[in-house]
């Protein structure tokens, strides 16, 4: 099977170690990707160059021989390819043109998304033909509550007033904006399957701002019919689900009979998660990135922790959350020696 290790243990197989990948592998972290990146000045334009995004992708795959690779690209493109402006302002991450009136919906449209996300496409298509065999190549979308935060905030947030005062005064009209979501990145997620992605993970990075009933309504429904929709397409890709910090109850809420992994965060207990989530479905994660700033003893120690606690069952090795910046890529280094190199104790 192309896709190797990765692929198999979503498909339930065993292997003595456990495949592992890094969200946001590729970025600042490595000079060989601010190398790259220097050379143009929009993100966006960055994302939609191929030749670029498909380096950016191989770099970390080459550096330390990860089991997948995940497309370069950001959950953004979405909004964009929907009409609304989006830009990455240096040093201040993403900005959006903010929703602020439900009259401003009917400027989007699901019409021109293939084309407008071709160059995506495209980076798939051509990173898939370069990687090795057995590495898995993924594609990925921000899930839709994530989405209309950065949409109705206008960036990023501390509070999510706005997003969440919509949705609870307005239900009727935030329901459209989450339904437009939820076609789009069925759409966008079908196409990148199309364009070679071996598997997709749906980031919903945000979802723990919402109390348990809009968190349900908002986040976890919508996944699962993203979920659901992409089947109807292609019924065999694999698909996981990163709902960030929405505590263990609601993550056995639809989304283990749903989803052939689930990525939980740093709050997530490993003990807990093996006894309770790993028997129904394959867990992924859940090393705090910041211990892989620290390295040393103290990652080793708690990566092995995370190891035997996980690492019997189905299991991929991944962070509660992404690389940063800061992380000095010889601990990365290190990190992949450490999982590879791990012995079950009994
Ligand atoms: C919320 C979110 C975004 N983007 C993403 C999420 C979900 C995951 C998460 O919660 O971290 C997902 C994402 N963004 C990026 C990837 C690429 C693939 C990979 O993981 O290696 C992926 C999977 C590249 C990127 N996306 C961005 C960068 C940095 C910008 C640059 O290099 O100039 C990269 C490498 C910009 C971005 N894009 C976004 C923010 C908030 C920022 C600014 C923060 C930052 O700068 O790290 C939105």
């Amino acid at each position: 099977m192309s896709g190797g290790k990765f692929l198999e243990t979503l498909a339930g197989k065993r292997h003595p170690t456990p495949p592992i990948w890094l969200m946001r592998q590729a970025g600042r972290y490595l000079p060989e990707y601010r190398a790259v990146r220097s050379t143009t000045r929009s993100f966006l334009e960055f994302c939609y160059t191929p030749d670029k995004a498909v380096e950016v992708t191989l770099q970390p795959i080459r550096r330390f021989g990860l089991d997948a690779a995940i497309i370069f690209s950001d959950i953004l493109v979405v909004p964009d390819a929907l009409g609304q402006k989006v830009w990455f302002a240096e040093g201040e991450g993403p900005k959006l043109e903010a929703l602020t009136d439900p009259s401003q919906f009917g400027r989007l449209s699901r019409a021109r998304l293939q084309e407008h996300l071709a160059p995506v496409y495209e980076a798939i298509r051509r990173t898939r033909a370069e990687l090795p065999r057995e590495t898995a190549l993924l594609g990925f979308a921000g899930a839709p509550f994530t989405l209309a935060c950065y949409m109705i905030e206008g960036g990023g947030s501390k509070e999510f007033g706005k997003v969440k005062k919509w949705a609870y005064a307005h239900p009727e009209s935030f329901k459209l904006l989450i339904d437009l979501l939820i076609d789009a990145v069925v759409d966008h997620l079908g196409h990148q399957v199309d364009a070679g992605a071996d598997a997709v993970q749906l980031f919903d990075s945000w979802a723990g701002v919402l109390p348990e009933e809009q968190l349900f309504h908002w986040s976890l429904d919508p996944m699962v019919r993203i979920a659901k929709g992409l089947r109807v397409r292609h019924p065999h890709v694999p698909i996981l689900a990163f709902p960030r910090a929405v505590g263990p109850a609601a993550l056995m809420y639809r989304l283990p009979e749903t989803f052939s992994a689930l990525s939980l965060d740093t709050g997530i207990g490993a003990h807990w998660a093996a006894k309770e989530i790993q028997p129904h479905i394959c867990v992924q994660g859940n090393l705090d990135p910041i211990m892989l700033v620290a390295g040393g003893e103290a990652m080793e120690r708690e990566a092995t922790r995370i190891l035997d606690k996980l690492g019997h069952g189905s299991y991929v090795f991944n962070l509660g959350h992404g690389v940063v910046p800061q992380t000095p890529p010889d601990h990365v280094a290190r990190l992949v020696e450490i999982v590879r190199n791990w012995k079950p104790s009994s």
